[in-house]
């Protein structure tokens, strides 16, 4: 079974792929920071049963976890692969996990709002990510009644998901425009519109390989529709400046962007250890590149999986032991070697 970010989808150049968020909190139960931990467990047990034919409505495989019976490593790896956030990984009362086997759709019971119910798929599929979640959250609500008010909509644990609890979100790719001078002036433009961007591997300087998170700022006064439609606009225009930047670019400097890409190739193909950010960074020039035509893999390969799976988490589930730093760098530059497909 693959799991989603498996997949490669190059319809739309530089859009990488697309998330939505619910949150959404029980009208019998206190908000989970006031939940004491006999209380937590009630409500995760309750939802759990509740919630057990969810797969055969959805045509889904679901396994359940309470996150405490979770090795630490395997929830950080998790928070890797975008399943779990910060907060789910340190929680420490009672939590559950509902998760697909393609983890493309997770619930995650009694962290930051009773229920999160999250779905994450390549490219841009906001549509249909919402209308999936649409089903899901009525089939949750058929058996447990939201909190909800006529006025403000769904109350949330944080002020800012009241309303929709919608979190509307899309990962770019933006290489070139990120560089620019005009890049600060571009993230305010956003958000006059309504969209929030940060990065999505780290913040500023930090966030190696220039992929970006663009989100909806306001979860109130807006339908679920105008959101997605807002961070779906946001995503084409700054993926469409990007490709221009790109083109203009190529056009002057043809040679020496396949230079850089094939010694970038190289480098990714036959070195004995990469660092994070050098590996985020020559994994970044491949994706522009193979989006340009510029560089051909012999079979498919979704980059952004290289990407997830080079973080530390998760090379350390592949080799089953602790690693230190030197170790890392060693085991993630094997990963590349092994995973990366020949030219043409
Ligand atoms: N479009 C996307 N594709 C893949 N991963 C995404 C996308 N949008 C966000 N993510 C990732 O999902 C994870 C959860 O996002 P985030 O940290 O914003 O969650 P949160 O703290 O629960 O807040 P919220 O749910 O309000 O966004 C993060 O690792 C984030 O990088």
């Amino acid at each position: 079974m693959h799991r989603w970010f498996e997949e490669t989808d190059a319809c739309r150049p530089g859009i990488i792929s697309s998330r939505i968020r619910l949150a959404r909190n029980l009208q019998e139960f206190r908000f989970p920071v006031k939940l004491d931990e006999k209380e937590s467990g009630e409500m995760v047990h309750r939802l759990e049963f509740g919630l057990k034919d969810l797969g055969e409505s959805e045509g889904k495989t679901f396994e359940f976890a309470m996150l405490g019976d979770l090795e630490e490593l395997d929830k950080v790896a998790l928070k890797e692969r975008r399943v779990l956030n910060s907060a789910a990984v340190t929680k420490k009362y009672p939590a559950g996990l509902l998760l697909s086997e393609e983890e493309d759709t997770g619930i995650v019971l009694n962290c930051d709002d009773h229920i999160r119910i999250q779905l994450l798929g390549t490219g841009l599929c906001l549509e249909e990510l919402w209308t999936r979640a649409d089903r899901i959250d009525n089939y949750v609500n058929e058996r447990f009644p939201y909190a909800f008010d006529d006025r403000y909509g769904y109350l949330t644990s944080f002020p800012t998901n009241v309303g929709t609890g919608l979190r509307a979100s899309v990962v770019v790719h933006l290489p070139m425009l990120s560089q620019g001078r005009r890049f600060s002036s571009l993230i305010g433009d956003m958000s006059r519109f309504g969209a929030a961007i940060r990065g999505a591997f780290g913040e500023g300087e930090e966030n190696f390989g220039s992929l970006y998170e663009i989100s909806n700022q306001k979860t109130l006064g807006q339908t679920e529709r105008e959101i997605i439609d807002t961070v779906t606009k946001a995503a084409i225009q700054l993926t469409n400046q990007e490709m221009q930047v790109r083109k203009l670019l190529l056009q002057r400097q043809k040679i020496e962007r396949e230079d850089e890409v094939y010694k970038s190739y190289g480098v990714l193909k036959y070195a004995r250890r990469l660092t994070f950010r050098d590996a985020m960074i020559f994994l970044s020039q491949l994706l522009a590149a193979r989006t340009d035509s510029l560089i051909q893999t012999k079979e498919d390969v979704s980059i952004y999986r290289l990407m997830l799976g080079i973080q530390p988490a998760n090379l350390q589930k592949i080799s089953d032991r602790p690693l230190n730093k030197e170790e890392l760098d060693v085991a993630r530059a094997e990963f590349i070697r092994r995973e990366l497909p020949e030219i043409n």
